[in-house]
């Protein structure tokens, strides 16, 4: 009877000190995570400065780091007095890059032109490509390991651009890019609530492809809650999404295109990484990866489960009607243009790597971007450009 009720006790006592060890557990990784620290390039920009709110305001972020090429030691102080754990710090111009890079878990993207009125977002091309090319060289030397969300557009082409730098350095892990696709997703889920009666916090829609027009492609078949919609109303909403950038372009009438949106769209996305690079399960996002869905597509959207190491698996396309399925057919060539296009951008800028022709010079509104075939970037200052070729400064002009 004694042994009995001994074994009784002993038997509570290791209940009791399991479940302390449970308690120990969750408290710390609730008060203490993981370090993780976010980079976003581009952080002075119209989508960098509220980017950069979103992520001080996440808790899963500890250290966030602010890269541009002017002006973030501004808006890293001014981050730095908001009261929540996540350290600010501010780097500018390329000196600093790598710095800003180092340690890095995710880098985010929102470097480069936006769009005006009447261009498309292949028209940001010329200037783009070269900032994301630039950048991703200092990424794959910096932090190789790291999350890469791109938002710079075009990018159906951006994303390629950097995976065939990655693939050059070594340090291509297609595994770790994403083309963020969110906002196509945010403004799908507003949209279709609006025009089916529904509590917007209860939807979801699925869109994939890529993110530009016709490529981007809503699969309202699948939105939940389910609500009947075809015809003009699904052409409609169909329509609005696809062209949702371009109706805030409109609206903002030169003054750029998306930011405040695309802030939220790209904190929701970079939450999603974070949150699976912690081991949550079961976070699923529609992203724009290296995918063999649509085998003549080497980058296409859809839905991704997000784990420990970024893509930890790409969820098919589930069922299409027959209008999602004409639509699908209906973007393949445009994709298929963009994604080959920022591949022979690289493999050209390297080929062409000992010429020096200048081939453009394009001017904004207070500063000259000036692009140099085969020079890796040139950067705005003030009205003078500096013109770099293999990370040295050669000389700096002024171009107007
Ligand atoms: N993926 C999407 O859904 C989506 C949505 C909206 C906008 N965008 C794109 O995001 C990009 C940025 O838009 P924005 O409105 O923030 O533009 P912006 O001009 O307001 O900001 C861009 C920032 O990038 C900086 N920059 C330029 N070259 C750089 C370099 N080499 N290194 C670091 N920073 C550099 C600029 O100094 C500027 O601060 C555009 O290409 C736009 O088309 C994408
Ligand atoms: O439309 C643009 O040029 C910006 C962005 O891609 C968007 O969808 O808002």
């Amino acid at each position: 009877m004694a042994s009995a009720r001994a074994s009784v006790i002993r038997s509570l006592r290791l209940v009791g000190q399991h479940a302390q060890k449970q308690q120990c557990r969750e408290m710390s990784s609730s008060i203490g995570g993981p370090q993780r620290k976010v980079t976003i390039l581009g952080a002075a920009g119209g989508i960098g400065q509220p980017l950069g709110l979103l992520m001080k305001l996440n808790p899963l972020v500890t250290h966030l780091s602010l890269y541009d090429i002017g002006g973030t030691p501004g808006v890293a102080a001014d981050l730095s007095h908001i009261n929540t754990p996540a350290e600010v710090a501010g780097f500018a111009g390329d000196a600093d890059l790598g710095k800003a890079l180092e340690g890095s878990d995710i880098v985010i993207i929102p470097a480069g032109v936006p769009r005006k009125p009447g261009m498309t977002r292949d028209d940001l091309f010329n200037i783009n490509a070269g900032i994301v090319k630039a950048l991703a060289t200092a990424i794959a030397q910096h932090c190789p390991e790291a999350i890469v969300n791109m938002i710079s557009n075009p990018v159906n082409s951006t994303v390629p651009i950097a995976a065939e730098v990655f693939k050059k350095a070594g340090t291509y892990d297609p595994r770790k890019l994403f083309g963020v696709t969110t906002l196509d997703v945010v403004r799908a889920r507003t949209f279709y609530a609006a025009k089916q009666g529904l509590n917007v916090k209860d939807v979801d829609v699925p869109v994939v492809g890529g993110h530009a027009g016709v490529t981007i492609l809503p699969l309202f078949s699948q939105a939940t809650p389910k609500k009947p919609l075809e015809g003009e109303k699904l052409d409609a909403l169909t329509k609005r999404t696809q062209d949702g950038g371009t109706e805030v372009v409109k609206a903002k009438d030169g003054k750029g295109s998306a930011t405040l949106s695309m802030a939220y769209a790209g904190a929701l996305f970079a939450e999603a990484c974070l949150k699976g690079l912690n081991g949550q399960k079961g976070i699923v996002e529609c992203t724009y990866v290296q995918s063999s869905i649509i085998p003549e597509l080497p980058f296409f959207s859809s839905k991704v489960r997000l784990g420990t190491n970024g893509v930890e698996e790409i969820l098919g396309l589930g069922e299409i009607n027959e209008y999602e399925q004409k639509a699908l057919e209906a973007l393949k060539g445009e994709l298929s243009a963009s994604i080959q296009k920022g591949v022979d951008f690289v493999h050209q800028s390297w080929a062409g790597a000992r010429g020096e022709s200048l081939v453009q010079v394009v001017s904004f509104d207070v500063s000259v971007l000036c692009y140099k075939k085969s020079w890796d970037v040139a950067l705005r200052v003030g009205v003078g450009v500096q013109l770099h070729a293999n990370d040295q400064v050669v000389s700096v002009e002024n171009c107007y």
